[in-house]
């Protein structure tokens, strides 16, 4: 078999799809994106396919260390996340041409089914009552919000009572009936992130993600060792090789990397291997599409230590395109009590409705982050 074709699409809310076309007519799609970057990702992507035009795509580890090692420069947000959609995409073509749903490929389900989680909130934490009593209904009991708006290097005791507030009123509200993680984003820097951490502890939150910026990854342990919260950190890592370090220093109970961002399928496996010899939980980030939610899934359904989903379902980005548009069948994500079963089709489990796809490629939006900026004018930490 030979890889004949890469084709991007960019497409609403901010994702991008990649169909890889082989000679025996067998397709598989990948989601290599960065959120804000997509045609940076888009131009890494064709790169990569001056190589692998031609190459046969059941040769994934290859091909994964070609593109890892071929090029000299490895790494960063970009790259691994170009890498990370053709990963999914070569192990969808594997899956498809072998008739099996990736996770037998990789072993095997270790479970029978996966929790998830839904966001509410928005990037100003707001309104975060109204939308766990709607999505409670919807059968969720475990959320995650951003904790801050703007934060200071070093903040007033006002900012820290108001982040406080909204979680007390979450308890009042729900008392032990759900759970939830709080996203400081890297919003918060080190000399405030163990005032919050302190101040938040009687609510017990589930977890709280991104104590600190990822470069600033020494802080982990010290914070780990000032507070009882699990700390969860992995979306802006992008290889085993930073994530080692995490490893090695400790500090992270909760391992996010993201499916899309962390070199695919191949790596992520590597990763939440690694993070079970250290006792690291898994719990794969993914604000993003639906080929992206099925490689999650895929690793989950395999690795013991997985014990939540991130899943974008009606998650503030997500406006003019939503994760179930783009799938033949909705029902493949069948979202039971907040739970989603072992996707059973070969590959990556979904079928991309690839008309809507091209339809909706055509008028693609340029998303961008907002650019914060605190009151004295200097950049804010979105
Ligand atoms: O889902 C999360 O945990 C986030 O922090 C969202 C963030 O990753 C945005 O997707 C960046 O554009
Ligand atoms: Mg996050």
């Amino acid at each position: 078999m030979k890889i004949t074709k890469l084709t991007t699409y960019r497409i609403p809310p901010r994702w991008m799809l990649l169909k890889i076309e082989t000679d025996e007519g067998i397709v598989g799609w990948g989601e290599p994106v960065i959120e804000g970057k997509a045609r940076s990702v888009e131009t890494a992507v064709e790169e990569f396919g001056h190589y692998l035009i031609g190459q046969d795509p059941r040769r994934i580890n290859d091909l994964w260390q070609v593109m890892y090692r071929g090029g000299f420069y490895r790494g960063g947000a970009i790259l691994m996340s170009a890498m990370a959609g053709i990963d999914q995409a070569l192990w969808d073509i594997k899956g498809k041409a072998l008739g099996v749903p990736v996770y037998e490929l990789l072993g095997g389900l270790v479970r029978d089914r996966m929790k998830t989680y839904s966001w509410v909130g928005g990037d100003r934490p707001a309104d975060v009552i109204a939308g766990i009593q709607a999505l409670r209904e919807a059968g969720f009991d475990t959320f995650k919000m951003n904790g801050t708006e703007e934060f200071g290097l070093v903040d007033t005791s006002k900012k820290v009572d108001a982040a406080v507030a909204r979680i007390a009123e979450i308890r009042e509200a729900f008392g032990n009936d759900i759970e939830f993680g709080i996203d400081f984003h890297g919003r918060v820097a080190a000399p405030m992130a163990k005032v919050l951490l302190k101040e938040l502890e009687p609510y017990r939150p589930l977890f709280v993600e991104e104590p600190v910026l990822a470069e600033q990854a020494e802080y982990y342990p010290r914070l780990a060792e000032a507070t009882s919260i699990p700390l969860a950190a992995g979306e802006r890592m992008y290889s085993r090789f930073e994530f080692k370090h995490v490893f090695e220093r400790g500090g992270i109970s909760i391992l996010q990397p993201d499916l899309s961002h962390a070199g695919g399928i191949t790596e992520c496996v590597k990763i939440a291997a690694m993070a079970e010899a250290y006792d690291v939980t898994l719990a794969p980030h993914c604000p993003l599409g639906p080929i992206a939610l099925a490689s999650c899934l895929q690793v989950d359904f395999i690795s013991y230590n997985a014990v939540i989903q991130e899943q974008s379902m009606g998650i503030h980005y997500n406006k003019g395109g939503e994760v179930l548009d783009y799938v033949l069948n909705p029902e493949d994500f069948h979202l039971d009590k907040g739970y989603i079963k072992p996707l059973p089709k070969p590959g990556l489990g979904v079928v991309i409705n690839e008309e809507k796809v091209i339809e909706a490629s055509r008028n693609a939006p340029e998303w961008r982050n907002p650019l914060w900026r605190h009151f004295d004018g200097s950049v804010a930490e979105w």
